[in-house]
């Protein structure tokens, strides 16, 4: 099936335009493509360029809430809302309006706000995300990309905005320069299509992680799932789920993860990005695989 989906996606593959923002990502090859399903026990099945890494970007903001959630609990959403923004992932203009409080999690605002909760509940917001993200993968390589961090910051001038003014409504905690240090190497980590399967697994588990414990109550795995429904790509949410029909979230490096709640996860990768920031061919892709399959929410 995967094998029939990329080639039903092939005249796809390459058409949008690759993140341009940083020259770390602006030189990667939009021809790359990539998908990988992972089942509830954690066996992978992949095709095209799926064990090639990649920037995953935004895609972290679902991990970072999940911590944020799982170790500090229901007092982030006092902090940060839960609808879509119908605006760019990285727009101000909402946020005057709200008084400083992001829409959802998932645009960077929102995504500030919890690894800021994150930064006051660990110490170490980055350093946790990314030991998660390798137990939950089972891969200890999953490392983060300096040049891509180092980058972020030399260009995180409407990121460093964005938290600056939320500190002007009291909900930034942590010192601006070191949160944004935090969210700029979040951003960086490097992850397989196989990897992001397994490590969105909790979230198909109903809150269980790989090894059997719990991370998150029922009710939060369900919850998180809803966000990422709604919100998850940005002002595109309403298309997602239109066309793809399942929780997902995407990030620039052209990456995208959906959930089939006691099911599976998917992941799929192709940098050619539509004017919203999602992967083109990534959708196409899971648009073609909730068809097939039958598999969507609803
Ligand atoms: N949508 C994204 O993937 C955005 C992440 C990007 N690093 C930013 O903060 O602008």
């Amino acid at each position: 099936m995967l094998r029939r989906i990329e080639a039903d996606v092939r005249p796809q593959i390459g058409a949008g335009q690759v993140a341009a923002y940083i020259p770390a990502l602006s030189c990667v090859d939009p021809n790359r493509f990539g998908m990988a399903i992972a089942d509830l026990d954690g066996k992978v099945y992949g095709v095209g360029d799926w064990r090639q890494p990649f920037s995953t970007q935004s895609i972290t903001k679902v991990f970072a809430l999940a911590l944020a959630l799982a170790q500090g609990g229901d007092d982030l959403w006092e902090r940060v809302g839960r609808e879509p923004s119908g605006n760019p992932f990285n727009s101000l203009v909402q946020l005057e309006y709200e008084n400083g409080i992001p829409r959802n999690p998932f645009i960077n605002a929102g995504a500030l706000v919890v690894t800021d909760r994150l930064q006051t509940l660990t110490g170490d917001a980055s350093s946790e995300l990314l030991e998660f993200l390798r137990q939950e993968s089972g891969n200890p390589d999953v490392t983060f990309d300096p040049e891509v961090a180092a980058s972020e910051s030399d260009h995180g001038d409407r990121n460093a905005a964005l938290a600056h003014f939320m500190a002007s409504y009291g909900n930034i905690a942590n010192p601006i320069p070191a949160l944004l240090d935090h969210y700029f190497w979040q951003c960086s980590i490097e992850m397989n299509c196989a990897d992001l399967a397994l490590a969105t697994r909790f979230l198909a588990r109903h809150g269980l992680r790989a090894d059997g414990t719990r991370l998150l109550p029922r009710r939060l795995a369900k919850q998180i799932n809803a966000v990422m429904l709604t919100c998850g790509t940005y002002d595109a949410a309403g298309e997602f789920a239109y066309r793809v029909g399942l929780p997902g979230k995407s990030g620039v490096g052209g990456g995208i993860v959906a959930v089939v709640p006691g099911v599976c996860t998917v992941c799929v990768w192709s940098p050619g990005l539509d004017p919203q920031g999602n992967s083109v061919a990534g959708i196409a892709a899971l648009d073609r695989f909730t068809t097939l399959t039958g598999l969507s929410v609803f």
